[in-house]
């Protein structure tokens, strides 16, 4: 199709024997906001690990932008390439205030040695302030980052990340922890981002997905088992029984716990 961007075809990891993802296609198109669902253990986790660099797989191809084979490529190629990860724990600079931890996200993407002779340019200022006004820290861009709020370390971690101009971005189940008001903001946040960039975000918030997704990919035993839209996913008997009614299962004990 005229807009993919990212194509895994076949890919199977195995860890020691272990098939954790056995022969998994998925195809992204550029500005699309993709869910990536699916039971605990279902290879979830190790297919954004494919894409980024982090694990290699032992059969099938990764292909970004339709011409480029990142299958072998290590991981800082394929995020200086244009994907990039955030894993659930955020990697900010804690003691830096909001404001320099976006600045040197931003460097970085310019690597070291322009950063050091880079002096801040008037435009650089101006992409950051309005980097913290999209994902809505621009009143503290002074505060210490440690002294945020979990989902507003999440946020300027997007925030970091979308300085260094990924094509796709990889989260891994971005609101776990965060209060009802933060994740409706960072449905609203990954929305606008999904605008211009590509984003595949692992969730195990039904509701969540349910809010924000337009197309889901259900994964379980590290295959492909149903992909569509929430309705035509919940609709599916499949997917009901592998994942929606163990999570049934799984409430109904604890509630009776
Ligand atoms: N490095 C590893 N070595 C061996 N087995 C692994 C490794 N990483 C993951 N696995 C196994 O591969 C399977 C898929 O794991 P993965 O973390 O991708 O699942 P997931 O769908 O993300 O699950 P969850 O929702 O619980 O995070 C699991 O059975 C897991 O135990």
């Amino acid at each position: 199709m005229e807009s993919v961007i990212l194509q895994c075809d076949e890919v199977t990891v195995d860890f020691d024997g272990f098939k954790a993802i056995q022969g998994m296609n998925l195809s992204l198109e550029r500005g699309e906001l993709r869910f990536l669902i699916g039971p605990n253990g279902a290879g979830k986790t190790t297919m954004l690990d494919v894409i980024c660099g982090k694990v290699k797989p032992t059969a099938g191809k990764v292909v970004f932008s339709k011409t480029i084979d990142i299958t072998r490529k290590k991981e800082h190629q394929i995020a200086e390439l244009g994907i990039g990860r955030k894993f659930q724990t955020p990697s900010i600079f804690p003691t830096l205030t909001v404001y320099e931890n976006l600045e040197i996200a931003m460097k970085q993407k310019r690597g070291v040695f322009a950063a050091m002779r880079a002096r801040m340019r008037m435009e650089d200022h101006d992409r950051i302030e309005a980097q913290l006004e999209m994902i809505g820290l621009e009143t503290k861009a002074d505060w210490r980052a440690g002294g945020l709020s979990h989902g507003e370390k999440q946020w300027l971690e997007i925030g970091m990340m979308l300085l260094q101009e990924p094509e796709i971005l990889l989260l891994d189940e971005p609101v776990a922890g965060m209060t009802d008001n933060e994740t409706e903001k960072t449905g609203e946040l990954l929305k606008q981002i999904s605008r211009t960039q590509s984003i595949v975000v692992v969730e195990h918030d039904m509701e969540f997905v349910r809010n924000f997704a337009s197309k889901v990919t259900v994964m379980h035993e590290g295959k492909l088992l149903k992909e569509g839209s929430m309705e035509d996913v919940q609709r599916d008997d499949r997917v009901a029984e592998v994942y929606l009614g163990k999570r049934r299962d799984a409430d109904a004990s604890r509630s009776t716990a």
